[in-house]
């Protein structure tokens, strides 16, 4: 692999037939987004296990991210319907019953938090209501754009507090078919505090599921401006423009995606930038000029992965949506390098926390010295690649790991290759037998110069973070440099 930024991309109806399910992920899938907004429970776990299936059969370690609903309203209407210029329609208020012509929401509570003149937003603001006040139990509103709406789309009340907890009812519902699936990430929706993240992980620990790394989505104006906190408090976040471009002034977005990005790298926290990145090839095989531009930005700005939604989920070319985004990635990456991966401007960011911390970006400057290929880099956890990632190092960050769900964990991280590692036979070495790990997964090749970095101490290694400099011989052995 050559390509450093992730693919992250959202199964669906699209990707159910087995050659477009194997067409995505040999055009380079490393997270499979399932959207629990969307689908049944059935189609969740189906989708799963294909994946699993298909990716081993492949030799793919592809990741699956579970995206939870959270606070994110939607309407229930059974069918397609369009709403007119000028007509009034009926929101029941929580426990009313509902009329045929009325349109029911997820969480009708909020309803009676509206103030009569807040925005109602449609389908990603594509639609647009005014609200007039509440009489005989519905909230009544006003349709100032109309247009066809679908069911299950999202609603966006950004003029209005959202009195909802966190973690709601359909999260744990959701929550406990992932925890069936087994998943590798949670991303959870409408995030508004750092709060959040224990919510959430106490959810998950209540139905079962072992520690999952959680995934803060950030698509309202209050998680912007506390974004340090969530930073903080998450395993990583999501750039959810979709959701963002409703609840904020849309040409803010821009601007935020670039704060973002940069707030969760000096972090060391991975970041996913999403919704609409080829939105045309929904129905076109070839994106616009402007949609090439966009993905090629968002890895200039510094994201780890970038996301694809309808264009795989619904869309008519999923597969070409993926090796379209892995062509712009491998390109914009070749600037990326000449410019120095923004490393140079991400080391001012002084002083370095932890040993290790020193000790990685040491061994990033130590590559660019040496030519090195790839820093080989032995892990338990995943976290001394990502403190490797965080310098967006040229040389390949190849992560032998113990097992497979800290493999899968590391697909969402920028520049990391992970692969397996082989168990210690006595007398051996980690840091020589982690060159040999990454020679047969044919990270390394025989002749390559790497840099071995061993963040924590690992077995048969010295407590303390070692680094060093060899070359790679013909079995994969380590040699004098
Ligand atoms: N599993 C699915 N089944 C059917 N339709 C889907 C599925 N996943 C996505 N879609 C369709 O593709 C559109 C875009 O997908 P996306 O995952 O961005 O969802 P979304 O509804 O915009 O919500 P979110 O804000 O959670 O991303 C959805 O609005 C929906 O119409
Ligand atoms: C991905 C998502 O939830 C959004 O863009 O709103
Ligand atoms: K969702
Ligand atoms: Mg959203």
């Amino acid at each position: 692999m050559s390509r450093r930024t992730k693919i992250v991309a959202t199964l669906g109806p699209a990707t159910d037939h087995p050659a477009a399910l194997a067409g995505v992920i040999t055009a380079g899938l490393d997270v499979a987004r399932i959207n629990f907004s969307h689908g049944s429970e059935a189609e969740h776990l189906g989708r799963i296990a294909r994946l699993r299936e298909t990716a081993d059969r492949l030799g793919r370690a592809v990741a699956i991210l579970a995206d939870l609903p959270g606070p994110k309203l939607r309407v229930k209407i059974p069918v397609a319907r369009t709403l007119t210029a000028g007509e009034t329609i009926l929101f029941p208020l929580l426990g009313c019953p509902v009329g045929e012509a009325d349109i029911a929401i997820t969480e009708p509570e909020v309803l009676s938090d509206l103030r009569p003149g807040d925005r109602m937003l449609l389908d990603d603001g594509r639609l647009r209501l005014k609200a007039l006040g509440t009489s005989g139990g519905k909230l009544k509103a006003e349709v100032v754009i109309g247009g066809e709406l679908l069911p299950n789309k999202g609603l966006n009340l950004p003029d209005s507090p959202l009195s909802i907890p966190a973690v709601t009812d359909r999260d744990r519902a959701a929550l406990a078919v992932a925890a069936k699936a087994g998943v590798d990430w949670l991303a959870l929706s409408f995030v508004r505090g750092p709060a959040a993240a224990d919510f959430l992980r106490d959810a998950a620990a209540a139905v079962g599921m072992p520690k999952v790394p959680v995934i803060a989505k950030l698509e309202r104006p209050e998680a912007v401006r506390l974004a340090a906190g969530i930073i903080g408090a998450f395993d990583a976040i999501m750039v959810a423009r979709g959701d963002l471009g409703v609840e904020m002034p849309l040409e803010q977005v821009p601007t935020v995606q670039k704060q973002l990005i940069a707030e969760a790298r000096a972090a060391g926290k991975p970041v996913i930038t999403a919704t609409e990145m080829l939105d045309s090839m929904q129905k076109n095989p070839r994106p616009t000029r402007a949609e090439v531009s966009d993905v090629a930005n968002a890895i200039c700005d510094g994201t780890d992965a970038v996301m694809l939604s309808g264009e795989t989920a619904v869309g008519q070319y999923p597969v070409e949506a993926v090796a379209c985004m892995a062509r712009i990635a491998e390109e914009a990456e070749k600037r990326l390098e000449k410019v120095g991966n923004g490393f140079l401007t991400t080391t001012a960011l002084q002083p370095r926390e932890t040993i290790e911390d020193s000790m990685a970006l040491a061994a990033c400057h130590m590559a660019q010295e040496v030519g090195a290929t790839a820093i080989v880099t032995p892990t338990i956890s995943g976290r001394t690649p990502l403190l490797l990632a965080r310098y967006r190092p040229a040389a390949l960050i190849v992560a032998p790991a113990p097992n497979p769900g800290v493999m899968r964990k590391m697909s969402v991280m920028w520049g990391i290759q992970p692969v397996r590692m082989a168990p210690l036979e006595p007398g051996d070495r980690r840091m020589v037998t982690a060159v040999r790990d990454a020679f047969i997964a044919g990270a390394v090749k025989a002749g390559d110069r790497v840099v071995v970095l061993a963040g924590h101490p690992i077995e048969g290694e010295p407590r303390l973070p070692t680094v060093r400099v060899v070359r790679v011989g013909e079995d994969g052995a380590s040699l004098e440099p």
